[in-house]
């Protein structure tokens, strides 16, 4: 079966966009990190959260997964916000714990240990840039490092005695967020009033990858961003930050921070729940901002359909806005047009 790998062979990046800056020997962020104040994010928008932050916790839903009404309060959320806070979730915390202390001993390594597992210009998995990069004017705060299935290939590089720990605790995370995703799914189904036989794949069957982000320390903030404006790509992400940086955008108010929540995880949505949905579970857009003093980790885990298989807008659908297409299809017009993909898949 094909992997999110294949579908990016036809669109290689180039090196400079896959190479992040060297972040360990810069002391002053060089203009070409550096983001005009007008482009997507006013400055007055990117002050770092202060006493706004009780606001922002409290307007974002935060919901119990083992709540009696959960189908309701995650059917409301996903419509209305399209993000929420989910506690009881059954991850241990000394299991996310660990997966933030893996890939804050990944990210700490030397710049030139680092780049022997670089992403290759045309695959997806290992070290690099984020894939917006080729599409922005600037470049991020940034290093990623993605996981799809193992991570040995990868691992055994960075550390040839000592990948054990680190491919252990990635796989382990991976497998309880599958299934915490299927439950999810099947949560969100059901509020859709959709049967999983409607579906093209067995929601058991779904793929999944980890992504590690990497915002080191930045002497000047404010002038840059660590992952620019955008929405995910597949179906629902799944994300671990302990230290403040992810923002929404929220038509009326402008740019919320979404503060960590002690225990929780965040749950957004990709383009693919947009077309499955029909366009009612939609994809929010989000960035993240970088801060002076700690090097902030978020760790984002996706879940896909399997990659031959048809997505679809739901049969109830009255009025179909999206066309239907393969997963690996759409991956590779998002690869082209990044955050203009659902455009070119709407019916006009
Ligand atoms: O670091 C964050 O808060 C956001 C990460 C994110 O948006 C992503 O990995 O797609
Ligand atoms: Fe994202």
């Amino acid at each position: 079966m094909g992997t999110v790998s294949g579908a990016y062979k036809d669109v290689p990046m180039r090196l400079k966009h896959v190479i992040p800056l060297d972040f360990e020997s810069t002391k002053v962020v060089p203009e070409s990190h550096i983001w005009p104040e007008t482009e997507n994010f006013p400055l007055s928008d990117r002050v770092l959260p202060s006493d706004d932050d009780e606001k922002s916790k409290s307007w974002i839903p935060v919901i119990d997964l083992m709540a009696p009404n959960v189908v309701e309060l995650i059917g409301h959320a996903c419509e209305t916000w399209g993000i929420f806070h989910l506690t009881n979730h059954g991850i241990p915390s000394s299991l996310i714990h660990d997966v933030e202390s893996q890939a804050r001993r990944l990210f700490s390594l030397p710049t030139e240990q680092k780049l022997k597992a670089l992403r290759s210009a045309d695959g997806a998995t290992g070290y690099g840039a984020a894939r917006m990069v080729p599409f922005l004017t600037k470049y991020l705060w940034h290093e990623g490092f993605l996981i799809a299935g193992s991570p040995i290939e990868h691992a055994s590089v960075l550390w040839p005695h000592d990948h054990k720990t680190f491919c252990d605790v990635m796989e382990t995370y991976q497998k309880m967020m599958n299934s915490l995703a299927h439950q999810l799914l099947l949560l969100m189904l059901k509020w859709l009033e959709v049967s999983e036989d409607e579906l093209n794949w067995k929601l058991s069957m779904s793929q999944d990858a980890l992504l590690l982000n990497s915002f080191p320390a930045c002497p000047d903030p404010k002038s840059t961003i660590g992952l620019a404006p955008h929405t995910d790509s597949l179906l629902i992400t799944i994300l671990h930050q302990s230290q403040e940086g992810l923002q929404i955008f929220r038509d009326g108010f402008g740019w919320v921070t979404v503060s960590p929540i002690e225990g929780a995880l965040v749950v957004n949505f990709g383009n693919l729940m947009d077309i499955l949905s029909n366009g009612k579970f939609s994809g929010i857009l989000h960035r993240a901002f970088v801060n002076q003093i700690r090097h902030r980790i978020s760790v984002a885990y996706f879940c896909y359909p399997p990659i031959d298989s048809q997505v679809a807008p739901f049969a109830k659908s009255e009025c179909p806005i999206y066309s239907s297409l393969t997963v690996k299809e759409y991956l590779e017009i998002r690869a082209k047009h990044m955050e203009d993909a659902l455009s070119v898949i709407k019916i006009k």
